[in-house]
């Protein structure tokens, strides 16, 4: 065994030299014998070879990040530092069942203080909504607004000005295609405005964002915003077409009513939802409706009586049907009952007139239990302001924010049992179709909030209110602060945004760089690889590995 392995070894050895043989003779080396480039790079090579490269790759990491980041951070901060100073602007249109309302802003980035100056509104009427038959209308109403908004932002600033209209409930009622019709008309005249405008920040808003965007500037103005969701206020709007409750519920929450707002380290899980056609002018039109069609039935009157005698406007006045705006549907109960239509105003019969009205379709309620048709609104918790239709109604009946429900019940009992002629005499400067809707209007008031919601009438946590301090609760003006926070934030994540955004130029160049500095170190490896030989010392019997130049 030993003799044949040792043979082995030396026919190994020999067929090796050969080889060697062949390759010195084929080279011009003068060297007698045995030179040969080794084929494979030997361990001491790779090892050297990976230490370069790694030292290369780790220092260009090193310099690529020091560059972008500290580069980017640099000039974000030198962006947000001038961004802030800088004066800004920024437009709301405020679409609203009864009229269309600018806001233009006037700020500096991460402060929502306006100061004197800063907030500047004009409204027109009718709403975009009355527009349904004539859509180009619709657009041509709100060039009024944009002159007013031209005339507040310096015109060097109009470029970079957003102007966005945000439609209501008026447009919400409106089938989608005239929605259409009304927003593209709309869309023409922002367009041509000179302002920042795309074709999509001119949309319809669901009745939840409206409620949240209230929610927002309410707790914005009492400084609860960013604190402890269970400190916050909620809020209960009643507008022309629609009315939302938005607040953080204690309670479970079905999902579709649950809407979850990040602000600062907080995230505030809030019940929000709209009540389409419950808002305060729909319900008086949706009242008039059941009166000429006999929906109702109110106890104290026989069938024939009720259907002709309106508890919600006061004794004296007479009704002018022929002027009522129905549905094709109901035109036929118009002429039939045009002139049997009498007042004689009752505050409670009008309150269970208006509580069927809120009762409607409870039939169909899905949940636990529905407050206000078939919706799902949890057990009010907590303190609420009561905005919008709830303050103009305490304002005409002059009415403290406290105890606000015995005293509008007090002052809507007197009110509707009133005469016409005595009540007009009294409020001569009042328009007489406004005029004519307080009946309804504290009847409706009570038997949403006491009837429906279950606020008992003495409860102070709800105030009414239409500002707080000096702050408007307008929900246009909560939009702009969700809008200008979320825009704080691209902006404070702009560096990694910048880098990492599948369109951006930063990540293409800095692809481009790596991919240049990486063949650099490549080639600069393979530069600086030693140039090595191998040769068979004959009289050692063994390899030894050398540099080529010795
Ligand atoms: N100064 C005022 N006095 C009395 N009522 C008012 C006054 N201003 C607005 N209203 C009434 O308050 C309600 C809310 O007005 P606002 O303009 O905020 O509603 P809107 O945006 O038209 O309604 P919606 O949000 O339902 O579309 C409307 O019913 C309107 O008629």
């Amino acid at each position: 065994m030993r003799r044949s392995n040792a043979r082995t070894s030396v026919d190994s050895n020999r067929n090796k030299m050969d080889s060697m043989l062949k390759l010195q003779n084929r080279s011009s080396n003068p060297r007698p014998n045995l030179f040969a480039r080794n084929p494979k790079p030997s361990t001491n090579t790779f090892k050297y070879n990976c230490t370069i490269f790694f030292s290369l790759l780790f220092t260009l990491l090193l310099f690529l990040s020091y560059t972008f980041f500290f580069s980017s951070f640099k000039s974000n901060n030198n962006s947000n530092n001038n961004s802030q100073n800088h004066q800004r602007y920024r437009i709301i249109i405020d679409g609203g069942s009864t009229g269309s309302r600018i806001h233009v802003f006037k700020y500096r980035v991460g402060s929502f203080d306006f100061g004197k100056d800063g907030l500047a509104s004009m409204r027109v009427n009718p709403g975009l909504s009355s527009f349904a038959e004539d859509t180009d209308g619709a657009g041509r109403s709100l060039e009024e607004l944009v002159e007013f908004g031209k005339g507040r932002v310096p015109i060097e600033n109009w470029r970079e000005t957003e102007i966005r209209l945000m439609a209501t409930a008026g447009l919400r009622m409106l089938n989608v295609g005239v929605q259409g019709k009304i927003l593209e008309s709309c869309r023409k005249v922002l367009r041509e405005s000179g302002f920042l405008f795309r074709d999509d920040w001119a949309s319809v808003i669901t009745g939840s964002d409206e409620g949240i965007y209230a929610w927002v500037v309410a707790n914005h103005a009492l400084g609860t915003l960013g604190g402890y969701p269970l400190d916050t206020t909620g809020i209960i709007e009643l507008g022309g077409a629609s009315a939302q409750v938005t607040f953080v519920s204690r309670e479970p929450i079905p999902s579709g009513f649950s809407r979850a707002v990040k602000f600062g380290n907080t995230t505030y899980n809030l019940y929000s939802h709209s009540l389409l056609h419950f808002g305060l002018n729909v319900a008086h039109g949706s009242w008039r409706e059941a009166l000429i069609s006999g929906d109702f039935n109110l106890a104290s009157q026989s069938l024939q009586a009720r259907l002709h005698i309106d508890p919600c406007t006061p004794t004296g006045y007479s009704h002018n049907v022929e002027s009522w705006k129905f549905p094709p549907s109901l035109l036929s109960h118009k002429s039939q009952h045009k002139s049997t239509v009498q007042t004689r105003g009752n505050f409670s019969e009008c309150r269970s007139a208006a509580l069927m009205l809120l009762q409607k379709g409870k039939e169909e309620c899905s949940y636990q239990r529905c407050d206000i048709g078939s919706t799902f609104i949890p057990k009010l918790q907590g303190k609420f302001l009561a905005t919008e239709n709830f303050f103009y109604t305490a304002k005409f009946f002059g009415l403290g924010s406290r105890a606000y429900l015995s005293e509008l019940m007090t002052a809507g009992q007197e009110f509707c049992g009133e005469d016409w002629l005595r009540l007009k005499k009294k409020y001569h400067s009042h328009d007489e179709e406004e005029l004519l809707q307080y009946c309804f209007s504290s009847a409706y008031i009570v038997a949403l909030l006491h009837d429906s919601l279950g606020i008992s009438v003495d409860d102070e946590r709800v105030k009414v209110a239409n500002q707080v301090g000096n702050i408007p609760l307008d929900w246009a003006l909560g939009a702009f602060i969700l809008q200008t926070t979320a825009d704080a934030d691209v902006q404070n994540h702009g560096w990694t945004t910048a880098i990492f955004s599948v369109e951006s130029p930063t990540l293409v160049r800095l692809i481009g760089i790596l991919i240049i500095l990486l063949f650099m170190v490549w080639s600069i490896s393979k530069w600086r690889k030693p140039q090595l030989k191998t040769i068979y010392d004959l009289e050692k019997g063994r390899y030894i590995v050398t540099h080529a130049g010795r």
